[in-house]
């Protein structure tokens, strides 16, 4: 089995928050520890939509809770393009941090995980645990540019052979933000497809397709990452330590995280206020440089290149119309309950993307909105929004289909 972990660890620079970061480094992401008490399993070989396949696809996950007798209760989390399998925990357990999730899931929360039996999975091509570029090939090499194209289908591909490893036969509920929600959406086809009951899904601050305009934002963050002569196309892995291509990574990240955010919120916050004493006309920067600089740091320090560059890639796979008549017959063919929630400053996935499926969707519940003042990123920061319109769509899913 293939994990992350297993690397090598870089060197770190002094402060976190510099940027381009002055030594680059390799294997970097791993320096943290292992994120979270994951589980791994070995689900055998995937036949990709591409018909490349992957001969031997590990997938990590954590669980919360316990699976009922009836085997009713089951939740599907799905986490977002640099997420991972870690939805709720604390800087205490040991591990990294807290979940992502912390303030949704948990005991008497709103995933209830005294109640249900909580799965999260890291996502194929990912680089906490599950099958991704960093793992070994059957002959022991790290796949690197080896790596196949998958899809956002391949991935839901992954999630269910591993929900028939775990003799799970359905699922009370899919819920995913962002590149997560484009899982969930999938699961609402291809789980009954494969003979996995899906009950509801939940698709927040997400898409039924990659738009033109997401597809642009992405480009300069994949030639960015490809740009960085540290990339050497991907196989970077043996590369001498501090030959990683982490400015490459940093700078997607800030191209990624203005979009994350809203213009307001950027210029409310930090408006024209320099980052310390230095003046930016006399070579300092403005304040929201550096906080693009700390992310774009943080980031290089958690991730893997190339598996930014494969889920990138993923996500401008993704189109549930695809060999299915378009994307309105495919919303309308969607037989499972629906919550879709769009976060109103989003401009990423904008509201508008979310409100078409709420309207298409057959048996979606009307258009739930996040009132947010931060943009995409609201699905990470409003719990509270969050936490009514999760727990009201429960109880609604609760009165055709109680877990026992
Ligand atoms: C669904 C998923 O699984 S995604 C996984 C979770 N997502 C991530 O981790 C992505 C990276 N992080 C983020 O996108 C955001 O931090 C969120 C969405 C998690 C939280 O958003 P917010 O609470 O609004 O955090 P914000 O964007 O303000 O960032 C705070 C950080 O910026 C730093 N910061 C703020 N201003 C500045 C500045 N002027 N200069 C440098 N750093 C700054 C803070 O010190 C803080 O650092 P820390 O995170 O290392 O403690
Ligand atoms: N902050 C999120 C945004 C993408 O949805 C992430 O890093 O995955």
């Amino acid at each position: 089995m293939t994990r992350c972990d297993d690397f090598p660890r870089g060197k770190q620079p002094h402060r976190r928050s510099e940027f381009p970061l002055p030594v680059p480094v390799t294997g970097a992401w791993l320096e943290g520890d292992p994120v979270g008490h994951r589980q791994f399993a070995n689900v055998g070989p995937l036949i990709l939509e591409s018909g490349l396949s992957l001969p031997d696809v590990t997938v990590a996950y954590e669980t919360w809770g316990r699976l009922n007798d009836a085997g009713t209760n089951a939740i599907l989390i799905l986490h977002a393009l640099t997420g991972d399998s870690h939805v709720v925990g604390d800087a205490g357990d040991g591990h990294r941090s807290a979940g992502w999730w912390n303030d949704l899931v948990g005991p008497g929360k709103p995933i209830d995980t005294d109640k249900y039996f909580v799965v999260a999975p890291n996502v194929l091509g990912g680089c906490q645990g599950t099958t991704g570029p960093a793992s070994l090939d059957p002959s022991g090499r790290r796949y690197g540019s080896r790596f196949p194209r998958v899809t956002v289908r391949d991935q839901v591909d992954a999630e269910i052979a591993l929900t028939t490893a775990l003799g799970i036969g359905s699922w009370h509920l899919v819920i995913g933000g962002s590149m997560g929600g484009q899982r969930a959406l999938e699961w609402a086809l291809l789980g009954p497809a494969a003979g996995i009951g899906v009950d509801g899904i939940a698709v927040i601050a997400s898409s039924a397709q990659f738009t033109g305009d997401q597809i642009a934002w992405s480009h300069p963050q994949l030639a960015a990452i490809r740009g960085d002569a540290h990339f050497r196309g991907g196989d970077y892995y043996d590369a001498p330590a501090g030959q990683g291509p982490h400015n490459g990574l940093g700078i997607a990240r800030q191209i990624a995280h203005v979009t994350y955010r809203s213009a307001e919120e950027l210029d409310t916050r930090f408006a024209r206020v320099p980052q310390g004493a230095e003046e930016p006309l006399h070579g300092g920067r403005f304040a929201v440089q550096s906080y693009l600089d700390h992310h774009a740091s943080k980031l290089a320090y958690r991730f893997d290149a190339n598996s930014y560059v494969t889920l990138t890639e993923s996500m401008l796979s993704h189109d549930l119309g695809r060999d299915r008549g378009g994307v309105a017959t495919a919303l309308r063919s969607i037989r499972t309950r629906a919550l879709i929630v769009g976060v109103d400053s989003d401009r990423l996935f904008p509201l508008e993307a979310s409100r078409t499926m709420a309207r298409l969707i057959p048996a979606a519940d009307p258009l739930r909105t996040i009132h947010s003042p931060y943009g995409h990123d609201g699905f990470l920061i409003e719990f509270d929004q969050l936490a009514s319109i999760v727990k009201d769509f429960e109880l609604s899913l609760e009165e055709r289909t109680a877990p026992h």
